[in-house]
């Protein structure tokens, strides 16, 4: 928990900084997708990418190289200042807390790209002391530069202790903006025997039973069906839980097999399912699977808004399709409505979608 009391929560943490927010805003961020701005190839194409991807961040943490960390933080301050980002937000994700770039990334980005900023992505995060850092920072940083509105900041969960702590992390400053579950640190600090980015594992499985012989004997070495397990569901459900808890968003991360969309797909729509608004796209192949399994199905919204129509003043029980209906069935349903509206006000092509949708008799 928060060592502030609750009457200084929301007060400013430097003089002159923008007031805190008392809601973070359910913007769109199905795909958060990452480029790498010293990469002169991929930013070229980032411009073009407005509109077509709720987010693009500016990578400047892993997955760029050592030797242009520099370049990475400049060229995302060029790409910042050179593009109207009109309804796509702006993140990047900074360098470590404990690495030599961080602080030049924070005192470069604020002042200079502050304005365009929507949220600040901070890996490794281990507890609530690394968010009081950055907000603290980020405050008087905001305050010189004469920020009118709070930069927000989201941790990756990735970390042993970032998991234990997931609650304090969550609940450490009206910054806190959502969590990603970063599933290749995550891996390597608990030292799981994995070698990839995501994904499933064929070894973590349960096997059928062995049947048995006439004699009531066990055929161990009988073709038996396997059932390949998720090595992610207990710590996303636990980042679901906390960010519910404390009204921030939650995110699946990367999934490393570009190359497989189809399993890519699985491990997004799990997490959709599973409370999640959005996961990371690494590459723009990616950005359609997250834009469509992120979105409501047309089946979905079309079975809520029956229940919505037929529950009334939302109390009572209804038959529904032989499915008894309820206040709770129906606040279910109000999550998916609620979603769809929101997508539909910045998605064109969806929003068309959803309206085709035949209204069901109350
Ligand atoms: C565990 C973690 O921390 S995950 C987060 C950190 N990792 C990242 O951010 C990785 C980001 N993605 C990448 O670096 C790249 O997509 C890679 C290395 C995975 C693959 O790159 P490539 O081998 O170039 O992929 P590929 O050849 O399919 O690229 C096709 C085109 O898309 C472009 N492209 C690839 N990735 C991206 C991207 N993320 N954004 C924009 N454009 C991209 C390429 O430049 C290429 O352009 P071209 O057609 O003009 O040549
Ligand atoms: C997301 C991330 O940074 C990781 O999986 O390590
Ligand atoms: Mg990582």
């Amino acid at each position: 928990m928060s060592h502030k009391s609750a009457k200084d929560f929301f007060r400013p943490l430097a003089v002159g900084a923008p007031q805190p927010l008392r809601e973070i805003p359910a913007r769109p961020s199905r795909a958060i997708h990452f480029f790498d701005p010293s990469n002169e190839k991929m930013a070229a194409k980032i411009p073009a990418m407005v509109g077509t991807v709720d987010v693009l961040l500016g990578n400047l943490e892993d997955a760029v190289k050592a030797d242009n960390k520099v370049a990475a933080r400049e060229g995302l301050v060029r790409i910042a200042q050179d593009t109207d980002f009109g309804p796509t937000q702006l993140w990047t994700r900074i360098n470590a807390l404990d690495s030599p770039w961080v602080l030049d990334d924070l005192t470069t980005l604020v002042p200079a790209i502050g304005e365009k900023l929507d949220v600040i992505m901070v890996p490794k995060v281990q507890g609530a002391e690394d968010i009081h850092y950055v907000d603290r920072i980020l405050a008087q940083l905001e305050a010189k530069a004469g920020i009118t509105r709070p930069i927000l900041v989201h941790a990756i969960l990735e970390t042993a202790r970032g998991v234990a702590n997931v609650e304090e992390i969550c609940g450490a400053s009206p910054r806190m903006q959502g969590l990603s579950l970063g599933p290749a640190d995550l891996a390597a600090d608990r030292k799981m025997k994995t070698t990839r980015v995501g994904g499933g594992h064929p070894g973590y499985l349960v096997r059928e039973d062995a049947p048995r012989d006439a004699d009531g004997g066990y055929l161990y070495d009988a073709d038996r069906f396997r059932f390949q397990q998720d090595l992610w569901h207990y710590t996303m459900a636990k980042m679901v839980d906390a960010c519910a808890t404390h009204g921030v968003y939650p995110y699946w991360g990367p999934f490393g097999d570009i190359k497989d969309t189809v399993a890519c797909e699985d491990q997004f729509r799990n997490a959709f399912l599973l409370g999640c608004v959005g996961a990371w796209s690494l590459h723009p192949v990616q950005i359609e699977i997250a834009n469509r399994v992120f979105s409501p199905s047309v089946e979905d919204i079309a079975h809520a808004r029956r229940v919505v129509a037929a529950m009334g003043d939302g109390t009572g029980a209804v038959m529904i399709d032989g499915k008894m209906e309820d206040d709770a069935s129906l606040k279910q349903c109000l999550v998916l409505v609620e979603l769809a509206e929101e997508l539909a006000a910045i998605d064109p092509v969806l929003k068309a979608t959803y309206d085709a949708i035949e209204t069901p008799e109350a």
